[in-house]
């Protein structure tokens, strides 16, 4: 039974859901770096949210680690790369607290607007200071989205409705989308001039990082009131202290800093400065939506290999899964035999898909051909880090589909480009379950590729395989199959051969030794 532990503060939802889908479940939360680290080798599965910190030290002791799941959306406290090259998939949970945060930016909008936080104090001070506190609306304002994804779109839906202006800055933001979510698209610098709101909606990334600077921040409208729900470090905490203070910013509202917990910070304290200890996710409904979408998702990866939201890995629903298995399967093998028989430096791994494989999701069936492909290598190899290594390795990858049939309904072709040349293996699916290869190198050939196996290809002539069945024989060696394929009658021909015991490397002497014999050596899967 797989098992999974909940690091992290999560709604009991979370835990109620691993054990209705059989997988063993501890909830334990607070442990420091070393204590998790001590413990984590016993788990298939982390679940956590924002406070564990997911280092690549922790990843290391994770020797039996297979999926890390975030209740929630920001993954920046996982060390993703690590992740992928350890191959463990990372998930998220991209919309169960979109609504939620969007809301909470709303909320410190109007708290900046109308300086609530403030009003509340002087009055419970019992001071009635009506004059003091002079608002602004929001209607007829300007709202900068820097970032208009799942939650900058949500704000401006809301925004609208309010009856203000929305203007965003989003590189990525297409101009149909913008015109569907009633935003004008700009550059960043228009965004600057024009808004009487800006609230950050994008990842920490190296783009976005301090994306306001403090030269950013000169370039905004005076009085223009900041809100950062997105992540810390978006925004120069620094040079918003020297703006609040000279007054050219009119008021920020972070929720989110650069240094957390924020216990303290020369913001504190500041005149129009407003703070929450990240809660744009904490409500009920979004507490109860992650923590049912990351244990829905992490129990579909453990128990039926379904891989939804993964940052690392190509989704597979847990319905796709199973017509998938026998596909990846068939891929693994391919890419196990090209690896075992290719020499030399790959500089290029082709997957052809023909007839039924056409139709299917692409992705999982790669990685399988570049796991089996680069497992001939490695033992740490799988699905999730194989492209990963591939393209550390410098191997460009090829995806080729075509739907239309040859002479097999279902057909995949795994090609590697060496200096030697392309050379190529085929294989289908017999009663869409079997792998079988095809084609081995341009020659007609059916096998099933199991276990320990010998590949042999020698001259064809008549009474070789009566000398190497001997030879096999007197070497004590049992045959399990035996599958011939040749080019042309009198040309070369090859033999794959399953085989009850590890192929030896003395075997390998004795049959190499044999007239004819052009090549043998042993295979595994
Ligand atoms: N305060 C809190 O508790 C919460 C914070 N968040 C944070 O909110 C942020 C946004 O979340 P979503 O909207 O769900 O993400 P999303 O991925 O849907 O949207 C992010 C947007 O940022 C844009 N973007 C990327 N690079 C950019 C750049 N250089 N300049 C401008 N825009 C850029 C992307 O094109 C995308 O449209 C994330 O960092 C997330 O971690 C999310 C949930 C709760
Ligand atoms: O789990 C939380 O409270 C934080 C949520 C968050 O920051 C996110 O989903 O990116």
């Amino acid at each position: 039974m797989p098992k999974v532990l909940i690091s992290d503060k999560m709604d009991p939802k979370a835990a109620q859901i691993f054990r209705e889908r059989g997988v063993e479940v501890d909830e334990i939360t607070g442990k420091t770096p070393d204590e998790l680290k001590a413990m984590i080798g016993q788990y298939d599965g982390l679940a956590i949210r924002s406070s564990t910190k997911v280092t690549k030290e922790i990843l290391d002791a994770a020797t039996n680690l297979k999926v890390v799941g975030r209740a929630g959306i920001g993954v920046d406290n996982v060390d993703i790369p690590s992740a992928s090259a350890k191959g463990v998939v990372v998930m998220n949970t991209p919309f169960g607290n979109s609504i939620t945060t969007a809301e909470h930016a709303i909320a410190l909008m109007f708290a900046l607007a109308r300086d609530l936080p403030e009003a509340d104090k002087s009055t419970q001070a019992g001071k009635w200071e009506k004059n003091r506190f002079m608002g602004v609306e929001v209607t007829g304002k300007t709202l900068g989205l820097i970032g208009a994804g799942n939650i900058g779109s949500i704000v401006a839906d809301r925004a609208l409705g309010l009856k203000m202006k929305v203007i965003a800055y989003d590189p990525f933001l297409t101009p149909e989308r913008a015109l569907e979510m009633g935003v004008e698209k700009m550059t960043l610098d228009d965004l600057l001039l024009r808004a009487d709101f800006i609230t950050l909606h994008t990842p920490l990334t190296d783009q976005t990082r301090n994306i306001l600077s403090a030269e950013n921040l000169a370039k905004t409208k005076k009085g223009v009131r900041i809100i950062n729900c997105a992540r810390g470090g978006l925004i120069d905490e620094a040079a918003l202290k020297a703006g609040l203070d000279s007054g050219h910013i009119g008021g920020a509202a972070l929720d989110v800093f650069v240094q957390e917990p924020a216990k303290e910070s020369p913001l504190f304290n500041t005149p129009n400065f407003i703070s929450t200890p990240h809660l744009g996710a904490s409500t009920n409904e979004a507490q109860v939506n992650v923590a049912i979408q990351v244990a829905e998702q992490m129990a579909d990866f453990l128990v039926s290999g379904g891989v939804t939201n993964a940052l690392n890995v190509p989704s597979l629903s847990a319905e796709e899964a199973p017509r998938l298995k026998p596909y990846m399967a068939l891929a693994e093998k391919l890419g196990s035999l090209i690896g075992q028989l290719a020499h030399g430096e790959i500089a290029r791994v082709s997957i052809h898909s023909e007839g039924a494989a056409a139709e299917l999701n692409q992705k999982p069936i790669v990685s399988a051909v570049l796991a089996g492909f680069l497992r001939v290598h490695s033992d740490t190899v799988n699905m999730v880090n194989a492209p990963f290594l591939a393209k550390e390795r410098g191997m460009e990858v090829r995806e080729v589909r075509n739907e239309k049939e040859g002479d097999y309904h279902t057909l995949l072709r795994v090609s590697v480009k060496t200096a030697d040349g392309e050379r190529s293996v085929a294989g289908t699916l017999f009663s869409n379950t079997q792998p079988r290869l095809v084609e081995l190198f341009g020659i007609k050939v059916e096998a099933d590729l199991v276990g320990n196996m010998l590949y042999v290809v020698n001259e064809d002539a008549p009474g070789f395989i009566g000398r190497l069945g001997t030879t096999l024989g007197e070497a004590g060696v049992n045959i399990g199959t035996f599958h011939l394929g040749r080019r042309d009658t009198g040309g070369e021909a090859v033999l794959l051969l399953s085989i009850d015991d590890e192929v030896t490397p003395e075997l390998i002497a004795t049959v190499r030794a044999l007239p004819g014999v052009k090549t043998a050596m042993a295979l595994k899967f």
